[in-house]
């Protein structure tokens, strides 16, 4: 991770909400050229989507609203939530390395009642309405946005027919993270660098910056979204899916000054065992990873922690867990 003044650069911004991208025209062409090449070379990109109503600043400014509510309850609330099924689900704070960061993963959004069974479990009196409301509201419009993002890159690497069978086949869990502010002018640690073990990422945040991505050449970009903007990253599961053609981005959060930041993820995840299409291997493209599974990434992923806490504050953690453990 680099300092402030070693940051010159930004990501790719790529606005996705003309009237025009539809399948077919120039426009969707055009979009999917950008989206490709943000993938390929950073693995991530700025993505401006849904500005053409009201709607979606009103939804924005909602969810910043709930992310507020439910991290302020009590910690012995918000510890009732938790979450053996998958590594990393469920409350977490206190994580060693990390002070200012916690974080509430809900799996099988807009799949099943999960967020009205967390609100249940938070507010057992009277489920929170609201919060539900503007959860599945949140889910849904960003699970657009992550399938117009894979339909794009999907076409761009020329792999569209696969397009319905994975979309059958995804699951999503939303992240919503708080990193109380260190009162410090010198950069904290917010959360460690990883890698996103999942097939893709939606971020946004409140009006404090913090997310910072790595490049190709090891510089590190400092994101500066807007509420109407998204940060849209690959994971490892789409990493090993495309045989490496897209790039999987190292990213950390760094925490400065006084103001508390609130973040929410949408992690799309796709089930069962990840292979390669076969049109994607070729002399010049060999098959770079066997076939896995998320939940092994994040089981690997999750015994690697336990053993070696302190990677998580250093340049040293693993690069990429798919490569280390599945590679061929
Ligand atoms: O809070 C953020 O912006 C990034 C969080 C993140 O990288 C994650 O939850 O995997
Ligand atoms: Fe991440």
């Amino acid at each position: 991770m680099a300092t402030l003044s070693a940051l010159p650069l930004s990501l790719p911004r790529i606005d996705l909400t003309s009237e025009d991208l539809r399948p077919g025209t120039t426009t969707w062409d055009l979009v999917r050229g950008d989206v490709l090449q943000a993938l390929e070379e950073y693995g991530c990109f700025e993505a401006v989507y849904g500005g053409s109503t009201n709607e979606p600043d009103q939804l924005y400014g909602s969810v910043m609203e709930q992310l507020k509510g439910v991290f302020n309850l009590p910690k012995e609330t918000k510890q009732r939530f938790f979450e053996p099924r998958k590594p990393f689900l469920g409350y977490h704070g206190d994580l060693p390395g990390v002070p200012l960061y916690e974080a509430m993963a809900i799996a099988g959004v807009l799949t099943s009642p999960a967020i009205q069974g967390l609100a249940d479990l938070l507010w057992s009196d009277h489920g929170n309405p609201r919060f539900c409301e503007t959860m599945n509201a949140y889910a849904k419009k960003v699970s657009d946005l992550a399938l117009l993002v894979k339909r794009l890159a999907f076409e761009g690497l020329g792999v569209a027919k696969y397009f319905d069978s994975h979309v059958n086949s995804t699951t999503y869990a939303l992240r919503l993270s708080k990193y109380t502010a260190p009162d410090t002018m010198g950069a904290q640690l917010g959360t460690s660098i990883h890698t996103d073990k999942n097939f893709l990422t939606i971020l946004q945040q409140n009006h404090v910056d913090g997310l910072e991505v790595q490049m190709k050449d090891g510089k590190w970009i400092r994101t500066s979204p807007s509420p109407s903007t998204f940060i849209v990253i690959v994971g490892e599961s789409f990493l090993g899916w495309c045989n490496g053609r897209l790039q999987c981005p190292r990213h950390c959060v760094m925490m400065r000054g006084h103001e508390t930041r609130y973040s929410i993820g949408l992690f799309s995840s796709l089930e069962g065992t990840i292979e390669c299409p076969k049109e994607l291997i070729d002399e010049e493209h060999p098959m770079l990873f066997k076939p896995f599974d998320e939940m092994a990434l994040l089981q690997y992923t999750q015994k690697k922690i336990a053993l070696q806490r302190s990677v998580r504050q250093t340049e040293e953690a693993p690069d990429c867990t798919l490569k280390e453990y599945f590679g061929v």
